[in-house]
């Protein structure tokens, strides 16, 4: 029989209100150990609980979810003691010692929940990263996966393989055997193009679930002393990097993540850019110039009483790397040096000293964030959804690219495919492969 596990699901002790958890077999006979008699099923009630010993640990609110309409399936008792380690530490002591029981591993409580068909693994995963999100637009793109949104697009993308597959089969395994090798019907071609197109659709926003995930990069790049780390300072409101009047001050990239719009916004300061004889600048130079590769937006400085002219600022960017030149947002800093600042050549202007054009820049990033991260509410795309529904694709690629196939061969391939977005759910199952070709052909006459 499964082991019934108990752990603390609440947060850091010590807290207002302790939220300890029992799931298994054992959890109603452990729980009426500790609580005497237990309340109707979901019902919260007060109760006085008590050791192995019969001496009085807490009194508190207590639980009682039978399975399977439980959180993990099986049954599921809640404790609500108050938030004291020691409380808490004797509690679990209590409950560990009653046979049967055993502290749960990490993750433990949605694995049976899983496991016992509550969920499917990317709920799981969107269980995992609500409890991670950090941001506004994080929270709710986990709840949308938490709530099924993956699983849902992905099943009815199983689904429709599965039928595909289906009418696939019947042909040659209840055709007379003179029509097998005909190749594959076109209305069932057609169906299968449109799934591609759906899929290549939804990984078309993998990089805006990059962004979700990873935050949107932003280089805070120029020549040396251009007032980068000044103006990381000011963003962050603290002091993170050095600033001093010395040109080549910052040689290591230095990030702070800001939420933006909802969405972690990484802001690196990097060494100014510039020809260098030493060599411990020189590797700033090129940490700096990765940097600038790797970011979804360049934030170049160019200071109002720097000597360098509009021209060599640009071949700067241009230096920056082999690759793409990214998309940048070019800052006049330092404006309060300057009369009138030449905003014109610049898309803004800014002053760490006065303040000025900071509301403006921050506007500017969290603009630059949101186009980037795509709409509010569309799913998200995790790497290994990613991987799988790349795997699918290219099984749907060779199916449309042979006209011909064999119907066996055409079959097996879309089984393939399904086997991998059946991967993603957890669900890869051949019993739902037999119920929809039995159901659709009367297989009992
Ligand atoms: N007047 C004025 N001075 C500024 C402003 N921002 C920064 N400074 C000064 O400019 C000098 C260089 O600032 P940093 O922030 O170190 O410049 P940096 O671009 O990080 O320099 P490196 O790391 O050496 O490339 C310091 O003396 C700052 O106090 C500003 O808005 N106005
Ligand atoms: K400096
Ligand atoms: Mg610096």
């Amino acid at each position: 029989m499964e082991d019934t596990i108990v752990a603390l699901s609440s947060g850091a002790l010590p807290a207002g209100v302790a939220v300890v958890r029992v799931s298994g077999p054992a959890a109603r006979r452990v729980a009426e150990r500790l609580a005497g008699t237990l309340p109707e099923p979901r019902r919260a009630s007060l109760r006085r609980i008590r050791d192995e010993a019969g001496a009085m640990l807490d009194r508190g609110l207590v639980l009682f979810f039978p399975g399977p309409n439980s959180a993990t399936g099986d049954d599921l008792a809640e404790f609500h003691l108050h938030g004291g380690r020691a409380t808490v530490a004797r509690f679990v002591e209590a409950a560990t010692s009653l046979p049967g029981l055993r502290l749960a591993e990490a993750g433990e409580f949605t694995r049976r929940a899983f496991v016992n068909g509550r969920i499917d693994l990317t709920e799981a995963e969107g269980l995992s990263d609500l409890l991670a999100a950090e941001t506004e637009r994080q929270r709710r793109a986990a709840l949308l996966q938490a709530e099924g949104g993956s699983r849902r697009l992905f099943e009815d993308w199983g689904t429709r393989l599965l039928h595909a597959r289906a009418l696939i089969e019947a042909s040659f395994d209840f055709s007379d055997e003179g029509d097998v090798g005909e190749g594959v019907d076109a209305g069932v071609r057609a169906e299968v193009a449109v799934l591609a197109a759906e899929i290549d659709a939804h990984l078309s926003g993998a990089a805006r679930g990059e962004i979700l995930r990873e935050g949107f990069r932003v280089a805070i790049a120029g020549p040396p002393n251009a007032g980068k780390s000044s103006l990381l300072n000011a963003l962050a409101r603290r002091e993170v990097a050095i600033v001093t009047p010395v040109p080549g001050t910052t040689r290591d990239v230095l990030e702070v993540t800001l939420d933006l719009a909802g969405l972690p916004v990484r802001l690196f300061d990097t060494a100014g850019l510039r020809e260098t004889a030493d060599p411990i600048e020189a590797i700033g130079v090129k940490r700096a110039r990765e940097t600038m590769e790797r970011a979804d937006l360049v934030l170049w400085l160019d200071a109002a009483d720097s000597a360098e002219t509009e021209a060599a600022a640009m071949l700067h960017v241009k230096q920056s790397g082999p690759g793409e030149p990214r998309p940048t947002l070019r800052v006049r800093s330092k404006a309060d040096l300057a009369a009138a600042a030449p905003v014109g050549a610049y898309d803004l202007a800014i002053s760490v000293r006065t303040g000025a054009g900071l509301d403006a820049l921050l506007a500017a990033l969290a603009a630059r964030a949101d186009a980037a991260a795509g709409a509010a509410d569309a799913l998200p795309l995790q790497a290994r959804h990613r991987a799988a529904l790349v795997e699918t694709r290219r099984a749907l690629a060779d199916f449309a690219r042979a006209p011909d196939l064999l119907p066996e061969v055409a079959a097996e391939i879309l089984r393939e495919a399904a086997d991998r977005l059946g991967r993603l759910t957890g669900r890869t199952d051949v019993e739902d492969l037999l119920g929809v070709i039995f159901s659709r052909f009367c297989i009992g006459k």
